[in-house]
């Protein structure tokens, strides 16, 4: 049996000496190569956690202390200790175990929300609690450099300073990366600390050479302690932190787990706000993915683990998008990019390389990146912000009120809208149409192939005079599906040889309206499909088409509460068309990971599910409208 096997929780770490702790961290990583290889996952932040991981079960008492992963991406160390190493199978799987803590899963989970900067609010408030209840439990905290970048960190920060008494354990996880390098001057300070000898370090070294130097050592010894505020502040510029009211200790050898056990117990013996700053590796212990210039495998597709190199997959809709951009870029001079820390995985790399003064990377912090884009567009340029469409949520209120209230061109390009799958309930883009479609004079497209996103895009950024959205899914594009006429804005893509049913297929799921066109074809339904582009606000042109069918069904990859179709409905009420309409979308649940086919598969959002469905409500509707009808000719109105 292997030592890994035989961690069935914290306590049998706590029976490990540190040779065998070297040895169950080696044995772990391997574990992480072979399982993450095969799953796919976050390999890069996992490796650079091992000795961290194993030190924090050490020294503090999970689950009695909490201990919390920002982002929680870096906790699958974490997941094995706590009895879970038999479950990374099917990691991130349909029914296997989360790539993100998960309270059902586990009492050592607490944070499930995988958007970063929030683990130092959870501490804030958790420390409140222990102290309101007595006292005795530790809020642990890990945070890693990119997410300190965020604007919730320093709203945490101010609050957690503000009681000395109370105590708080910050455990900052440096590996100067995000994705790429973390940018900023917190990151230039952290960096001015990591290539400082730690205060205490030196102090320690310090105090032990004199105290064995004979006769001058005691004199220089008393001199020196005498001068020691004036020494700390020249060797090391922890001044930002002391300065805050949080005790620092550090930097520490992020991978040596003596020194990081004597770092947490000093911080977790302190009894205040205590910072505790480790210095990491990205993907410590694998070549392959320290050296992997895009981001150290931060997170990875199923790879070969010999060669770690993932499979060669076909255009997607972010390279599609990668590539218009860059094209713009070149013709309209005024036109910039900003990206949240995920540069690369926006596909805004490809401006950024030719237009290397034309590109923002403001570190995780969209609220920023959306009123930072408001300012470049008083300035005269016109912002492009790529975020995921999730993480966009945060900055709701900077797309309200310092964009949309101006009416300045400022375009949002949503990644990953819909459902993205592995990466479980806070990462599905499900939450854009309901927050956008609020936002007075917001237009938003949803391109259905790389042909519509190049000429969205492109009639996206010719706005001048309020802001604009596009959003596309997670995955590979098709390059075209082909529309037979456009009415305005909207492409029809079939004509149903009927007036029975106009089914409108929002972005992605042009194809499955298609496919579901086929299978109503084949019942002797026919059935209208078009493809709005512009899903809001809703074209008139659409109105006109469903007034002249008798059922129109919505068909969207977004959350149904207050979607595509809510807006499609109110415009319908609005024009006075009673013409029926029935609007299928995600459901408004929490939807646990799994593929994002299965996801759709488990919430109805297949052809074969909407074929059913339509066929139920065609048959109702229609003999009801064929009947309104009879009975109106048989008795004409007086
Ligand atoms: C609000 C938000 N924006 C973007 C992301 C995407 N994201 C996931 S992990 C990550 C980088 C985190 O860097 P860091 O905190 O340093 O952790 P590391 O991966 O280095 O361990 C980013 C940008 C996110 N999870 N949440
Ligand atoms: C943790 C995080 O926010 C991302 O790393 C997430 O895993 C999205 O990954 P994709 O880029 O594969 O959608
Ligand atoms: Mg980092």
């Amino acid at each position: 049996m292997t030592l890994l096997e035989s961690v069935h929780g914290p306590a049998d770490l706590k029976r490990m000496d540190h040779d065998e702790l070297e040895v169950l961290a080696g044995e772990i990583r391997d574990f992480l190569v072979d399982k993450v290889c095969r799953a796919g996952g976050h390999l890069g932040p996992n490796l650079g956690v091992v000795e961290l991981t194993l030190a924090l079960h050490r020294v503090f008492d999970s689950p009695r202390d909490a201990l919390l992963f920002d982002v929680g991406h870096q906790a699958y160390v974490h997941k094995i200790v706590t009895g879970r190493h038999s479950g990374f199978d099917n990691l991130r799987q349909l029914g296997g175990i989360a790539g993100y803590p998960s309270r059902a899963e586990s009492e050592h989970d607490h944070i499930e929300n995988s958007h970063a900067s929030t683990a130092l609010s959870y501490a804030d408030g958790l420390a409140k609690a222990f102290q309101l209840e007595g006292g005795g439990r530790h809020a642990v905290a890990v945070v890693g450099d990119g997410a300190l970048t965020g604007g919730m960190c320093w709203e945490a920060l101010n609050n957690i300073a503000a009681d000395p008494q109370r105590p708080v354990v910050i455990v900052v996880n440096d590996n100067g990366r995000s994705y790429s390098p973390t940018i900023g001057g917190l990151a230039e300070h952290l960096a001015s600390l990591r290539l400082r000898p730690g205060y205490e370090r030196l102090l320690d070294g310090g105090r032990e050479l004199l105290q064995h130097t004979p006769v001058v050592g005691k004199p220089i010894y008393t001199a020196l302690h005498a001068a020691k505020a004036g020494i700390k502040d020249a060797l090391s510029p922890q001044v930002m932190f002391s300065d805050l009211g949080l005790k620092y200790f550090g930097p520490v050898d992020g991978h040596d787990i003596p020194a990081l056990e004597k770092a947490l117990a000093g911080a977790k013996a302190f009894g205040g706000p205590v910072i505790v700053h480790a210095v990491t590796e990205k993907g410590h212990g694998y070549p392959p993915a320290v050296n992997h210039q895009a981001d150290q495998m931060h997170q990875t597709d199923p790879i070969d683990p010999r060669t770690g190199l993932p499979p060669v997959k076909g255009p997607s809709w972010t390279s599609v998008f990668s590539d218009e951009l860059a094209a713009i870029g070149a013709e309209r001079e005024d036109v910039v990019a900003i990206t949240a820390a995920m540069l690369r995985s926006t596909g805004l790399h490809t401006f950024a390389e030719e237009f290397p003064d034309r590109w923002f990377d403001v570190g995780i912090a969209e609220q920023h990146a959306v009123t930072s884009a408001a300012g470049l567009a008083m300035g005269g340029k016109h912002p492009v912000v790529a975020v995921y469409s999730t993480f966009l949520n945060r900055a709701f209120d900077q797309v309200l009120m310092d964009v949309a209230l101006h009416r300045l061109p400022v375009t949002l390009v949503l990644d990953r809208a819909g459902i993205t799958g592995p990466d479980g309930p806070s990462h599905h883009g499900m939450w854009d149409l309901s927050l956008l479609g609020m936002v007075p004079g917001m237009r938003v497209a949803a391109p259905r192939d790389a042909g519509t996103l190049r000429e969205e895009l492109r009639e996206a950024i010719a706005v001048s005079d309020g802001p604009t959205a596009l959003r596309f899914s997670k995955g590979s594009v098709v390059e075209s599906v082909p529309a037979v006429e456009r009415l305005g804005t909207v492409d029809v893509l079939r004509r149903g040889g009927s007036e029975d049913v106009l089914l409108v297929a929002v972005g992605a799921f042009a194809g499955l309206g298609l496919s579901a066109a086929d299978r109503l074809a084949d019942q002797g339904i026919g059935v209208t499909v078009v493809d709005p582009r512009w899903v809001l606000p809703v074209a008139p042109e659409l109105v006109e088409l469903a007034a002249s069918h008798r059922l129109v069904v919505t068909v969207e990859d977004c959350g149904r509460h207050g979607g595509f179709g809510s807006a499609v409905a109110a415009a319908l009420r609005d024009a006075d068309c009673d013409v029926p309409l029935r609007d299928l979308g995600v459901p408004q649940r929490f939807l646990q990971h799994g593929s994002r086919e299965q996801v759709l598969a488990g919430v109805g959002l297949t052809a074969q599910d909407v074929a059913r469905k339509v066929t139920e409500w065609a048959a109702n509707r229609i003999g009801d409208a064929q009947a309104a009808d009879e009975a109106a000719v048989e008795s004409p109105r007086d």
